[in-house]
């Protein structure tokens, strides 16, 4: 197998534009070694799944590229922009253009839905809180919340509609990429679904970029573009679901061949 990052990938990667570039990264903590030399390519407007066995460093390396995790080595570079070296100020230029959604929702408690949606705005924004409101606004329907759940605090909404709220405060600069860490964990698996169908959607008609670390083999099938597997402390692999296959490794082998993956695919 080769070992290049796009080797399974029918388009030639030149045609595409890449909004991130990963080259040579290198994370360890203490005497673990996360990620050797890690390459990897995002290219605009697809949903990149990322795949591993736990504690493979997928969200270590969701955090080292939106900068919450600095690496021992390596390059990255989003929009272009070498995001290790950049100033400050060219920094907070680049966090406009994408957003996060954290495991949890990350949301401020002691903040309404709202609130939350807007603290981004506020950060980076110019705007009178009444434009900040009536974005905010949007932003709660664009995500399917219903209208009252702008006012709500976070402990009083479900997993779902925290989940959904999260992305909405993801959502508030309008950006180009959006980061997801195991969106649809801890949702029902109509809940997932229906959260799989919304990233889609706003895929489709935002034409996002999402960057989404997940355990599950049902968002993966229904609206992963391609997906990269992490194992041996790097990218092993990136390609589609069917790729994935014909990929002879242990780990993916058992992952995308064993009962729940036959399940996903509609076989069980
Ligand atoms: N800040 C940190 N300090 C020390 N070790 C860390 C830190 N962050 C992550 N690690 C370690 O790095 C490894 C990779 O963690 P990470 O959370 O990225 O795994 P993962 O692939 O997302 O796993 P899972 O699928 O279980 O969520 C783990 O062994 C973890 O303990």
């Amino acid at each position: 197998m080769d070992g290049s990052p796009d080797a399974l990938h029918a388009a030639p990667a030149a045609e595409r534009e890449a909004v991130i570039k990963v080259r040579g990264l290198v994370n360890q903590f203490g005497p673990q070694v996360v990620h050797e030399n890690l390459d990897l390519d995002v290219y605009r407007g697809e949903v990149l799944g990322i795949v591993g066995g736990s504690g493979t460093g997928k969200s270590v390396l969701l955090r080292t590229i939106v900068g919450l995790n600095r690496p021992r080595a390596g390059k990255i570079e989003v929009f272009g922009q070498d995001v290790l070296s950049i100033s400050d100020k060219e920094r907070r230029e680049v966090e406009k253009r994408w957003g996060v959604l954290f495991q949890d929702g990350a949301l401020f408690s002691s903040l309404t839905v709202l609130e939350n949606i807007e603290a981004p705005m506020r950060e980076h924004l110019k705007l009178s809180p009444a434009l900040m409101r009536a974005l905010g606004n949007l932003k709660v329907r664009l995500v399917g919340l219903p209208g009252f759940a702008g006012s709500k605090y976070p402990s009083e909404l479900s997993g779902g509609m925290r989940k959904r709220a999260g992305l909405a405060r993801a959502l508030a600069l309008e950006p180009e990429i959006v980061f997801l860490d195991e969106p649809t964990a801890g949702l029902d698996p109509i809940g997932a679904a229906a959260f799989d169908d919304l990233i889609k959607q706003l895929q489709e008609s935002l034409g996002l970029t999402v960057f989404m670390v997940t355990h599950d083999l049902d968002s993966l099938h229904a609206i992963c573009d391609r997906i990269a597997v992490l194992a041996e402390k790097k990218v092993l692999v990136t390609g589609s679901m069917k790729d994935m296959l014909s990929v002879d490794h242990p780990w993916v082998h058992e992952y995308f061949h064993g009962p729940r993956a036959r399940a996903a695919q509609g076989q069980d």
